[in-house]
């Protein structure tokens, strides 16, 4: 029998894992939004089955709930879950960027029917809503999952093979601890990324060329600043706590540094940049680890059009799949460099012969 996969909240994420849940062939996919312009969208797309504008209404139909929505509203709807009346079992689970509030809502669920885990997928955008979605948004990230309570081995498998399809690598985690972590590594860089753009916007006062001026190097730190000020305003307050712990780390850290600068303490200052530099450089190896083992090639290719595409074609022609490929650092009519992550060492030993031979400057990095 057809099983009935939930997604409350078709944005982004939400829009993405139903993208993934099609790859299913005995999964039924209802929708529901807050928006109804989204649905019709679904809709019309085929995305999902079916579409709901009444929470209760759909999850009375479901085996499965992801909730999807904003965290804030995440916390409301676990909430309102609890006065259902379920007549059948119903695994739920979320994809919030804070898990505190998610889980301390979950933990008060009295409805022996449901079942709850937490999770997190560590991949995004910059950018919102159903129009956003995309299949591969979850390729080789790491999913959190955090259990609502032990002994969930068989909610957590189904869970697992229910994502299956995004091709994500799973980690398990407490709440406190990965509020902590994404409050560092994620929520604390899109603060930051913002208040650098506040500053430049205000020194542009004094100096009308500065937007003209900005770079790759203020592009690439500030792109996170685009994001959507509604679910990060949300994000930030749901994990108030590790914020504002952050922010007095960071001032002190913007003190030591103005220190060394107003002393003029270079040799301080070069260690500084440098020892930042070697936790950057290690971050891609680190991240693969043991979790991850995909087997990279840089390649150096100019801007210009069908640069990306003759790439792909070269490799295509010798029908070898490219597992990932990413875009590290390009300027209007410059070189750029490409890292193409293949599924094996063989694949990759053989892109690098290809390409060579097809004159384009390549490193095999472990
Ligand atoms: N954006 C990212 O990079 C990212 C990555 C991982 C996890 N997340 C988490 O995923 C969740 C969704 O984020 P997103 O980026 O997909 O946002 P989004 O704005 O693209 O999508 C949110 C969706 O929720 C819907 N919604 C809002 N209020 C609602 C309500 N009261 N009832 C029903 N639906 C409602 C909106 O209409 C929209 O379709 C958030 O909890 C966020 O923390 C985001
Ligand atoms: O790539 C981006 O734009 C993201 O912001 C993705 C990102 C992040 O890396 O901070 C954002 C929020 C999440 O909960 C997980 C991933």
């Amino acid at each position: 029998m057809k099983e009935t996969v939930l997604i409350a909240g078709l944005g982004l994420i939400g829009g993405s894992l139903a993208l993934n849940m099609k790859e299913h062939d005995n999964m039924r996919i209802i929708g529901y939004d807050a928006n109804k312009s989204t649905l019709e969208y679904c809709k019309m797309n085929g995305i999902t089955d079916e579409t709901y504008d009444n929470f209760a209404e759909a999850v009375k139909q479901a085996d499965i709930c992801i909730l999807a929505a904003p965290v804030s509203v995440t916390v409301g709807l676990i909430k309102e879950l609890d006065t259902i009346a379920l007549n059948k079992d119903i695994l739920v689970t979320d994809v919030s960027s804070v898990k505190g509030p998610v889980m301390d809502a979950a933990k008060n669920l009295t409805n022996e029917r449901i079942s709850f885990i937490g999770g997190h997928p560590m991949a995004g955008s910059h950018k919102k809503g159903i129009q956003a979605a995309k299949q591969h948004l979850f390729e080789n990230a790491i999913y959190v999952l955090s259990p609502s309570n032990e002994n969930m081995e068989e909610h957590i498998a189904k869970l697992k093979a229910l994502l299956t399809p995004t091709k994500c690598k799973f980690l398990i985690l407490e709440p406190e601890e990965h509020d902590e972590m994404t409050g560092v590594i994620s929520h604390f860089p899109h603060l930051i990324a913002s208040s650098l753009v506040q500053q430049a916007k205000n020194w542009q006062q004094k100096h009308p060329y500065i937007p003209k001026l900005a770079a790759g190097g203020f592009r690439d730190i500030t792109r996170i600043a685009s994001s959507n000020p509604s679910l990060w305003k949300d994000i930030f307050f749901q994990n108030k706590q590790k914020m504002s712990r952050l922010l007095t780390d960071w001032i002190e850290e913007m003190n030591h540094l103005k220190q060394l600068i107003d002393e003029g303490s270079e040799d301080e200052m070069q260690e500084y940049l440098q020892l930042a530099k070697n936790y950057r450089d290690g971050l891609d190896s680190a991240k693969r680890g043991a979790l991850y083992t995909t087997y990279d090639i840089y390649v150096d290719i100019f801007d210009q059009p069908g640069a990306l595409l003759r790439v792909i074609e070269l490799l295509a022609e010798h029908e070898i799949s490219i597992s990932n490929i990413e875009i590290l650092e390009i300027r209007e009519g410059i070189t750029g460099v490409l890292r193409l992550s293949f599924q094996n060492d063989n694949d990759r030993q053989l892109s690098h012969a290809i390409l060579r031979k097809n004159k384009y400057d390549t490193v095999i990095q472990e």
